[in-house]
């Protein structure tokens, strides 16, 4: 089977996969790459020359050291153009665009994140799906039994809302989400705990009314989660609302990596 890796460029951070033909081995994140590396990723001639920012600390590297003497072809879905730029100079560099996605009824502009763990969610799960990608931003992307995009919907993801409170008023601190554990008490009595309790219980609300939405439309539609927050918002979302226990509703982070999987079959 051929190696390939995966890359998927978020507002964050990079999302990579390593693929041994359709399956994946191993998957990590890095932060993003700085203009500095444009220069090494031009001159690589096998993976062992990839700079070290591409793998992650806790890496196996010696799981990938079969690999080290070629040169691994890169398909990346990429939202974040700068960083897309820098992989232009990277002899085997495939960027995924919008018109070659075997969905139908994409708009021209839709996020190729997006569009990609959709088409990984129903090609795994089965259409209509929909898929709630907790990253920077929140995103809800459907498609109907057709295959064909019905739409979604962006907001500003949990650390977005928390790190935008922070920074524009004179007396909120800037919470990051490490520091919430557990739900916060809904009628708090410090600040911290107040934000906490605003941006926590009106993200699940939203989420709720979205996921009650989509079941309207489709009663036996998978709902899927991802994103660096789509753990623990779909955690709380049961703890919330035991009702959506035994539904279709689960977390899978390889979505998008799926949908590239799906991608590259659909050329064969
Ligand atoms: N190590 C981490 N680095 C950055 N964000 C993290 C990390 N662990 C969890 N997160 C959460 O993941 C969110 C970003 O989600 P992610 O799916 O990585 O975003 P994107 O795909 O937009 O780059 C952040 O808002 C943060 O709350
Ligand atoms: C909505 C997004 C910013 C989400 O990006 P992310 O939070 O995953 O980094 C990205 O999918 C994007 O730039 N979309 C383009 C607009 C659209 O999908 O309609
Ligand atoms: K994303």
């Amino acid at each position: 089977m051929e190696a390939w890796l995966g890359l998927e460029i978020g507002n964050s951070r990079l999302h990579w996969a390593w693929f041994a033909g359709e399956e994946i081995q191993v998957t990590w994140d890095t932060p993003h790459l700085s203009r500095l590396i444009e220069q090494q990723l031009a001159q690589c001639k096998t993976f062992a020359d990839l700079p070290q920012e591409i793998l992650s600390p806790d890496l196996n590297t010696s799981r990938l050291s079969p690999l080290a003497s070629r040169l691994l072809p890169i398909y990346i879905a990429s939202v974040v153009p700068s960083q897309t730029a820098l992989w232009q100079a990277y002899p085997e560099a495939h960027v995924i665009s919008l018109d070659k996605i075997p969905l139908s009824g994409i708009y021209s502009t839709l996020g190729i994140d997006r569009a990609l763990a959709v088409l990984g969610a129903g090609e795994a799960f089965g259409f209509p799906v929909l898929v709630i990608d907790a990253g920077t931003a929140l995103t809800f992307t459907g498609a109907d039994g057709d295959r064909c995009l019905v739409g979604g919907a962006i907001l500003s993801g949990l650390s977005l809302q928390l790190q935008s409170l922070g920074q524009k008023t004179a007396n909120l601190p800037s919470i990051t989400t490490p520091e919430i554990l557990s739900l916060p008490e809904r009628w708090a009595m410090n600040t911290s705990e107040a934000i906490q309790s605003g941006v926590i219980y009106t993200l699940i609300a939203s989420i709720r009314d979205f996921v009650t939405a989509w079941w309207e439309k489709f009663p036996d539609s998978q709902i899927c989660f991802k994103g660096g927050d789509g753990k623990l918002l779909l955690e709380y979302l049961r703890s919330l609302h035991p009702e959506f226990t035994d539904r279709k509703i689960m977390y899978e982070p390889n979505l998008t990596f799926w949908g590239m999987r799906s991608y590259l079959q659909s050329f064969q």
